[in-house]
């Protein structure tokens, strides 16, 4: 089977899908927003920016223009950083209708609207009218472009409330090293996938403060119970947050140097400032804003979220971390399961 892609984001982890798909013998096209970049993908190859040491198969095409990308689509891949996806969704609605296409739109970026705290899906479903597009698939694991560069074993969830697409787009996606699993439960899904982000920027502080393995494994576990009670709050299965795009993609990010949230939490802690932090990462690192999205979601909705609380004081209010830790340790004695 072969399927047309459009993949919209030519950063890391859109170079690196787009790559995979081609190799698995599909027509990929890459639209991106920067002329230099396109190019070098297209001449040199590379994108080292994102991905210094990857070359790229050279059957990648990529391009800055939405009508050549949907020239001919079968599925349009999201993978741009979450804040900028109701603009592109917006973009390109009015493109898919002229041409008269109706792709599956497939996401596999992560993260929560500020200000309208809504999941990546449902800003598709507003932006993008049902008579242009067919159903909409949740991609999500735990997968860092630079160990899917190397072929290294990954497995993903395809998650959407039409279970035959989430079908499709794992046989679009598995081969060899990469695998997927389906899974119908959209809100755990896409909620596991935004909150492990701000989760690992607090396991990347710790880090950088010298804190030991007893006390990583402690913000995840317990940053999993809050990801989990909220997620239930917003109409999850509990049992997604123990799969792939819960606990399996906590622990890839809440450990690896691999992980911007984790990179970035990490230079938090050795005293560095969020502007700075941010400034010299150079991609994007989701959990800043979804840790706000998130922090207000638990308010409206009454969910107690200690950490992300903590985590939302040192980013949005300038708190010492230390004394955040302390706070959090000061707390009353709770029972460890509790989804009210
Ligand atoms: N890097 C990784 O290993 C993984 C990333 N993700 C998710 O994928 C999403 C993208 O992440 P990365 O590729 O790492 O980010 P990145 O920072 O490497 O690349 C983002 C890309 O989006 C482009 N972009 C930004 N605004 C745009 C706009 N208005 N129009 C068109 N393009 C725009 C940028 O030019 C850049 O090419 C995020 O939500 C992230 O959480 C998910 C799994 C793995
Ligand atoms: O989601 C990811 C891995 O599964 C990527 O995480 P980072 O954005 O922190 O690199």
């Amino acid at each position: 089977m072969t399927v047309n892609i459009a993949v919209l984001g030519a950063g890391s982890w859109g170079t690196i899908l787009a790559n995979l798909l081609v190799e698995n013998g599909h027509h990929v096209e890459l639209w991106g927003n920067d002329a230099e970049k396109v190019a070098e993908i297209n001449e040199q190859h590379t994108n080292k920016h994102y991905l210094p040491d990857f070359k790229i198969n050279p059957q990648l095409h990529a391009t800055l223009d939405l009508d050549e990308a949907f020239e001919q689509v079968d599925v349009v891949l999201f993978v741009i950083p979450t804040q900028v996806i109701r603009q592109v969704a917006e973009q390109i609605a009015p493109v898919l209708a002229a041409k008269q296409v109706k792709p599956v739109i497939v996401t596999a970026s992560k993260g929560l609207e500020q200000g309208t705290h809504k999941r990546i899906s449902e800003v598709l479903t507003e932006t993008i009218p049902v008579d242009v597009r067919n159903g909409i698939v949740v991609l999500s694991g735990p997968s860092h472009a630079e160990d899917v560069a190397m072929k290294d074993i990954t497995t993903l969830t395809a998650a959407s409330t039409d279970l035959a697409q989430a079908e499709w787009v794992q046989e679009i996606f598995m081969n060899d090293y990469f695998r997927l699993y389906t899974n119908t439960d959209v809100v755990g899904v896409e909620m596991g996938a935004a909150l492990k982000n701000v989760i690992a920027l607090g396991a990347g502080a710790l880090h950088g403060l010298g804190y030991g393995d007893n006390t990583k494994a402690a913000l995840m576990t317990r940053g999993l119970a809050e990801i989990s009670r909220l997620g239930v709050a917003m109409g999850a299965n509990p049992l997604t947050f123990i799969g792939l795009s819960g606990v399996g993609d906590l622990i890839v990010t809440g450990t690896s140097v691999h992980s911007r949230n984790w990179r970035a939490g990490n230079a938090l802690g050795q005293g560095q400032k969020l502007p700075e932090v941010l400034e010299n990462m150079g991609m994007v690192v989701e959990g800043v804003a979804t840790c706000k999205a998130a922090y207000e979601l638990a308010q409206q909705r009454s969910v107690e979220m200690p950490i992300t609380t903590a985590i939302y004081n040192v980013l949005y209010r300038d708190c010492d971390i230390k004394t955040e830790i302390g706070n959090l340790m000061q707390r009353s004695g709770k029972p460890e399961i509790d989804f009210n």
